[in-house]
């Protein structure tokens, strides 16, 4: 698809999810809050999506005037408001469709492909544009996830993202930050794993000279670095729990100590923290609740691959696009074989593996359709129930010899609720009818966790 897409919405997080999806098939996307900051901008787009209750006006009552004064630009309606006097209106003044929030990706996707089949009548619509974005996905659970994003670029909290190795929560950090009005300072990532507290202080906060053996000059730190942009904390699980005090010190008020200096610092960042493993709960004693609770003030859950299967022929079309620029080849795509392969695949080192695979077989190849695709461990598939259920025979056999079979399955328990919670961002309504018990359940299931309900 190709042409410049007009986004006339006052909600922030329903533009940013917009614009993601359209850049992501090619398309410019520009965007006004308000009818009054959308007219200028009407003559540069070739199709209009337009919210119907804007804060100040109307989007029908917008559409109403370009109509009145000779403008044709196709537009789509998009609003929480599908009441049928609003599809009616709109139909009336001209617009081809009229979606409901929230956003189904596709229908958007098609609506807006058959308003700019009006103005342009080019036939290579679904080619991704060379500039599509390197944070992709068009699935359901994606567009959940670029929402939570945007409204972490929308504000200056700290964001926990969450989610397996490889689902990329490095680059979603990388996206919230490029949105965000800290998107000209600087980006600056520490990985917290294996790293023991002094080096780790030292590394965060910078140090003194003479502050330990070698350190002969005095150095700033991450913090330092990344004062005026973002920090980020990835593989925060991993950080020893007497260093975590110190982060949430320095959370409280961005003051700091270089080792070896007794005057505190101040640096103005933002910080956003990852981690594969679940902080709350099981390994509670290895994580502070306190500094989880501060560092989640929005938590953004990312799905592995093989819960949104649907992203992937996406995904390799781009890998393959960029595969091609870097090394200079010239592959064409996927055979349907190869197709079949990647969707069946349940992809556990998620999108980090499906990018490695793809350029792994583009390498091999060099040009035409790749027609194999080396899955690490594709033997073991479908094994992973089967090991599953080994893993939980083995569990049970144990506790049952122990007699603990109800710590096991209080355990069992724990882990069912703290994943869903972590699924569901934290909404308790969700998790209680993910778990099929009443909220007040879940309440007192939670207290009995010794975990905060609220
Ligand atoms: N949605 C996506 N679109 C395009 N590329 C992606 C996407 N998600 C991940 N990738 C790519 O996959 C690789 C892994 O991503 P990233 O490092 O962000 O994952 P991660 O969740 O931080 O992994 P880890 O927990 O192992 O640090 C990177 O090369 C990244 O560019």
């Amino acid at each position: 698809m190709r042409g410049c897409v007009l986004v006339v919405d006052d909600h922030r997080e329903v533009v940013y999810a917009v614009r993601r999806l359209l850049q992501s098939r090619g398309l410019e996307v520009i965007s006004a809050p308000s009818a009054a900051e959308a007219e200028p901008l009407v003559p540069r787009a070739d199709a209009l999506i337009l919210d119907i209750q804007l804060e100040q006006d109307n989007g029908l009552a917008l559409l109403q005037r370009l109509r009145s004064a000779g403008d044709e630009t196709p537009a789509v309606v998009l609003s929480a408001h599908t009441f049928p006097d609003n599809v009616v209106e709109a139909s009336k003044r001209g617009a081809m469709q009229i979606l409901a929030k929230p956003i189904e990706a596709e229908a958007l996707v098609g609506a807006v492909e058959e308003a700019l089949s009006q103005t342009h009548s080019d036939a290579s619509a679904s080619a991704l544009s060379a500039e599509a974005h390197d944070v992709l996905g068009t699935s359901a659970a994606m567009m959940e996830v670029f929402k939570a994003l945007g409204v972490a670029a929308a504000n200056d909290l700290n964001v926990l993202l969450t989610g397996e190795t490889g689902v990329g929560k490095e680059v979603s950090a990388e996206l919230v930050h490029r949105h965000s009005h800290r998107a000209d300072g600087p980006f600056v990532a520490i990985n917290c794993t294996a790293m023991p507290e002094s080096l780790l202080e030292a590394e965060l906060f910078g140090h003194a000279s003479g502050a330990f053996t070698g350190a002969s000059r005095a150095a700033e730190g991450k913090v330092e670095a990344a004062a005026g942009g973002t920090l980020f904390l990835d593989e925060i699980g991993d950080m020893p729990l007497a260093f975590q005090a110190k982060l949430l010190r320095f959370l409280e008020d961005k003051r700091f100590y270089r080792l070896g200096e007794s005057a505190p610092r101040h640096a103005d960042v933002r910080v956003i923290a990852a981690t594969n493993r679940q902080l709350l709960g099981a390994d509670a004693s290895q994580f502070r609740s306190d500094l989880y609770y501060r560092l989640a003030q929005i938590p953004v859950h990312i799905p592995p691959l093989r819960d949104r299967l649907e992203d992937v022929p996406a995904l390799i079309e781009v890998f393959i696009r960029a595969a091609n620029q870097e090394m200079g080849l010239d592959i064409h795509g996927i055979t349907p074989e190869v197709r079949q392969q990647a969707q069946g695949h349940s992809w556990p080192g998620n999108v980090r593996e499906l990018k490695n695979a793809v350029y792994r077989a583009a390498a091999k190849r060099q040009r035409g359709l790749i027609d194999t695709l080396e899955l690490a461990g594709a033997a073991a598939e479908p094994a992973g129930d089967s090991d599953f259920d080994t893993a939980l025979d083995r569990a049970l056999d144990r506790a049952l010899a122990q007699d603990r079979l109800p710590e096991l399955l209080n355990d069992l328990e724990r882990r069912a609720v703290q994943r869903a919670l972590t699924h569901y961002n934290g909404n308790k309504s969700r998790v209680a009818e993910a778990l099929n018990v009443s909220r007040n359940t879940l309440r007192a299931r939670l207290q009995a966790m010794q975990e905060p309900t609220d």
